[in-house]
């Protein structure tokens, strides 16, 4: 196969402005390879179209894959953890120690996410970030110095394979759907009553505090938001940070990204922000049941492949659509054309 001829290998990020340039500095997609993938659609035994949806992700796969014949052979899922130290405020019904707890129930087999790994014939790795040194409470501190959050978002470069034909990014960390709220808001506009929801299941009195403490951070952090990677340093999280760095090594491997839930997501998202068609080349698996992610969804211009009620996390999501990549690809690969199979096109 001839795709993936350039990889361009990350380069350590010495400051955010050299992060900042490689954000808007991304490799286009192959239009070439898209224009083949109509040509050829337009001859498989189908009536144009019929396949809906599948059709438009084997041109996005082609796009990104770089080839007019795509495959989704390699799969990883890459989850990485981080801590928060927000979870001080009461914002997640669950303590703290479940995120280095469910990295050993990873490790052990034991998730959600490593049964839907396993039937997605993925691999699985997980990335903890430092789980001993939560991130500052962002109602009243950057979450991250600068360098804490080069580092995250180094470790999410890194930890993308060579050779991928699809990655699938999702994340652990105890209280994280407050920060990516918080992130949420300072991307795209509107304060915690836009942009949190229940993450792990928080009752009302929860919801409130996880509400005020996005509040009190957008207030506490103020004009400094309006850069997408400051937002992301001072409201995110290690974990968060490095999905964004993950999704950025991945554009510059030609690897297509599946990305999970809403903290996913948002993660990302700086990409869209910081360049037109930054995120072109990641599609996201599912729309949670996390209340922000209809309207970040709606503001990225982004429709999910699932609608399922999911609120896990995890990677979970971005395991489940492979298939659908599958699908896609197979019936673009394996389908006979009017002419091979000797059936009649329009007359
Ligand atoms: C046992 C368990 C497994 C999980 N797997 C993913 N998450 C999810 O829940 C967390 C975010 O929700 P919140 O902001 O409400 O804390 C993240 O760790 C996310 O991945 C889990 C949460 C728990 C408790
Ligand atoms: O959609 C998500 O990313 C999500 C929802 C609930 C809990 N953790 C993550």
């Amino acid at each position: 196969m001839p795709h993936r001829a350039t990889v361009r290998p990350m380069l350590p990020f010495p400051s955010l402005e050299t992060l900042r340039a490689a954000c808007r500095a991304l490799p286009p997609g192959d239009e070439a390879a898209v224009a083949a993938v109509h040509r050829r659609q337009d001859r498989l035994t189908k009536p144009p179209g019929s396949l809906g949806r599948l059709e438009t992700l084997a041109a996005w796969l082609a796009r990104w894959q770089g080839t007019p014949m795509p495959q989704i052979g390699r799969v990883a899922v890459l989850v990485f953890a981080g801590n928060h130290g927000v979870t001080a405020r009461g914002v997640s019904p669950y303590p703290a120690a479940v995120t280095a707890q469910m990295v050993a129930n990873f490790a052990a087999g034991g998730a959600a996410i490593n049964q839907l790994t396993a039937l997605a014939g993925a691999t699985l790795r997980v990335v903890p970030l430092d789980l001993d040194r939560p991130t500052g409470d962002i109602a009243v501190a950057a979450a991250m110095t600068e360098a804490e959050f080069l580092d995250a978002v180094a470790t999410g470069c890194a930890a993308v394979p060579a050779g991928l034909d699809l990655l699938c990014l999702g994340e652990m960390g105890i209280g994280n759907t407050t920060a990516a709220a918080a992130l949420a808001a300072a991307l795209f506009g509107g304060d915690g009553a836009r942009w949190a929801g229940r993450g792990t299941g928080v009752d009302e009195a929860g919801l409130r505090r996880k509400q005020a403490a996005i509040d009190l951070a957008l207030a506490h952090h103020g004009g400094a938001l309006a850069d997408p990677l400051e937002a992301a340093r001072r409201l995110g999280g290690r974990e968060l940070a490095a999905i964004l760095g993950a999704t950025l090594a991945a554009r510059r491997q030609g690897i297509p990204v599946l990305l999970d839930g809403f903290a996913t997501t948002v993660a990302a998202a700086p990409l869209a922000c910081l360049a037109p068609g930054g995120l072109d080349h990641a599609t996201v698996a599912h729309v949670s049941a996390e209340a922000g992610h209809r309207g970040l969804l709606a503001a990225l211009g982004m429709s999910p492949l699932l609608d399922l009620g999911m609120r896990l996390g995890e990677g979970s999501g971005a395991a489940l659509a492979v298939p659908l990549l599958r699908a896609a690809a197979a019936c673009h690969a394996g389908m006979a054309t009017f002419d091979s199979a000797g059936v009649s096109d329009v007359g």
